[in-house]
């Protein structure tokens, strides 16, 4: 049983607040958030018949710039959790060192269940009611799960009828809207840059790891790709559908051809199926949970085998699952800087967009690897200077960078 998902992040706030030495005050105050948004979307179905779905948008700080993070449309969205998400996201702005705050948005709903049309009536609604409190300059959405490209083109021309052509109010849109070469793809491609960077403390590469990856959408198809790619064998792999494996390591590109052609990740032919609870505790080198928050818990956390643990997803382990990790020796490469790359990629779009100027893929690549990098030195100053883990270095660089904000507006208590 996974920690509630505000708790946690919040626990780990406090520890980083606390390493900091911050006014305690400033520490309380840094929690809150700034604008907590709840806008019912009732829209009629294809059958005629009408409901209603909860949208949320959590603005948690604008301290360093507009507020930014995706939108998840998801059936466990819940007040709590886009709280903790949007939290998240200031801190994992301040360790990219990108001008922006944080922010975090969803709506409860399956999408796999929703038609195309429905899908598109609920994102038109929602961005009808939150249309005036987000902004080019004070908060700009993205993708998240259950969200992608054409998400973000429906709220552009929604948001574009209240405001005028304003392609910089979202990021992670179709190339032909504005949205960056390189964008689809950075958040896998940031996660395989910060798997290697952590390999490589440890003499290690990706190529000649194994690695295990749990979901298999925007954010782990790419990371698998990027890996098989560099020579690292991946070795067991699971989606919502189910999971499987193949010791010899999981041919990726037939396996993207397989699920591109409309084939269920459990039919593709040439891996076994498994028991997906057995997944996250599956022997390998580095696991790779890419879907949902508090997989590794108190329950599973003994039992897991990996040596490393990068954190695509957002908040996967929880700090009981943090602590038993710790004693077992499993190195833990925090979501906040572990999955930079998309948000990372997405200020590059937003430049691109209020420059009206286009980059190649080149120099997104190479501009994101340059961010990945030098974040992850920050980092390790910050593990080496407060004798502290990986979380804990780089929650305390992007408090320790809000902080410094905050206080130099002139923040008073
Ligand atoms: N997209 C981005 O740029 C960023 C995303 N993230 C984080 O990465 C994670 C994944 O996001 P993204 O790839 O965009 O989302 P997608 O919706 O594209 O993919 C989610 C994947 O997770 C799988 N999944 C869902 N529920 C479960 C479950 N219970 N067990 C196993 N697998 C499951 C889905 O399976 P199925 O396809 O079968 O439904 C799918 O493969 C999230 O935590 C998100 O917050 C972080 C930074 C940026
Ligand atoms: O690209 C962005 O703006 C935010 C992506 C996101 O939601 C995240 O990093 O969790």
């Amino acid at each position: 049983m996974a920690m509630n998902a505000l708790a946690a992040t919040s626990r780990n706030f406090r520890r980083a607040a606390r390493l900091l030495g911050l006014d305690s005050k400033l520490e309380k105050s840094l929690l809150i958030p700034f604008r907590e948004i709840k806008v019912e979307c009732t829209i009629p179905m294809d059958d005629g018949t009408l409901s209603s779905f909860v949208g949320f948008r959590v603005q948690h700080d604008n301290s360093r710039g507009p507020m930014k993070g995706g939108i998840r449309y998801h059936p466990e969205v819940d007040p709590d959790e886009v709280n903790a998400l949007a939290q998240l996201m200031t801190w994992k702005t301040a360790v990219a060192a990108v001008p922006y705050g944080g922010a975090k948005g969803g709506i409860g709903c399956s999408p796999g269940e929703l038609s195309r049309s429905e899908l598109e009536r609920l994102t038109r609604v929602f961005t009808q009611k939150i249309h005036d409190l987000i902004g080019t300059h004070t908060d700009v959405p993205a993708p998240d799960m259950g969200t992608n490209a054409q998400t973000m083109a429906w709220m552009l021309d929604e948001y574009s009828k209240f405001h005028g052509h304003s392609p910089a109010v979202v990021t992670g849109k179709p190339i032909d809207l504005g949205g960056s070469l390189g964008r689809d793809a950075a958040t896998g491609r940031g996660v395989m840059y910060a798997t290697e960077a952590l390999l490589a403390e440890y003499g290690k590469s990706i190529s000649g790891s194994t690695f295990v990856i749990q979901g298999f959408g925007n954010v782990g198809s790419w990371a698998a790709q990027l890996i098989h790619e560099r020579g690292g064998k991946i070795i067991a792999l699971g989606d919502v559908t189910g999971s499987i494996r193949n010791k010899a390591g999981i041919d990726i590109p037939a396996l993207m051809k397989h699920r591109n052609d409309g084939g269920a990740l459990k039919d593709f032919h040439s891996a076994e199926v498994m028991d997906s609870a057995e997944l996250l505790v599956h022997d390998c080198d580095v696991l790779i949970p890419c879907a949902l928050g508090g997989v590794l818990n108190k329950d599973n956390a003994p039992d897991v085998k990996a040596k490393f643990i990068i954190e695509a997803a957002n908040h996967p382990t929880d700090p009981e699952a943090d602590e038993i990790l710790a004693k077992k020796g499993v190195i833990v490469l925090p979501d906040i800087y572990a999955n930079s790359g998309g948000v990372i990629v997405s200020y590059f779009e937003w430049v691109q967009n209020i420059q009206g100027f286009m980059w190649d893929e080149e120099k997104v690549n190479n501009e994101l690897e340059k961010y990945m990098s030098s974040a992850f030195q920050h980092i390790k100053a910050m593990c080496k200077s407060l004798d502290c883990d990986l979380r804990m270095g780089a929650f305390t660089l992007g408090v320790n960078r809000v902080a410094r904000a905050t206080l130099l507006r002139g923040w008073e208590a």
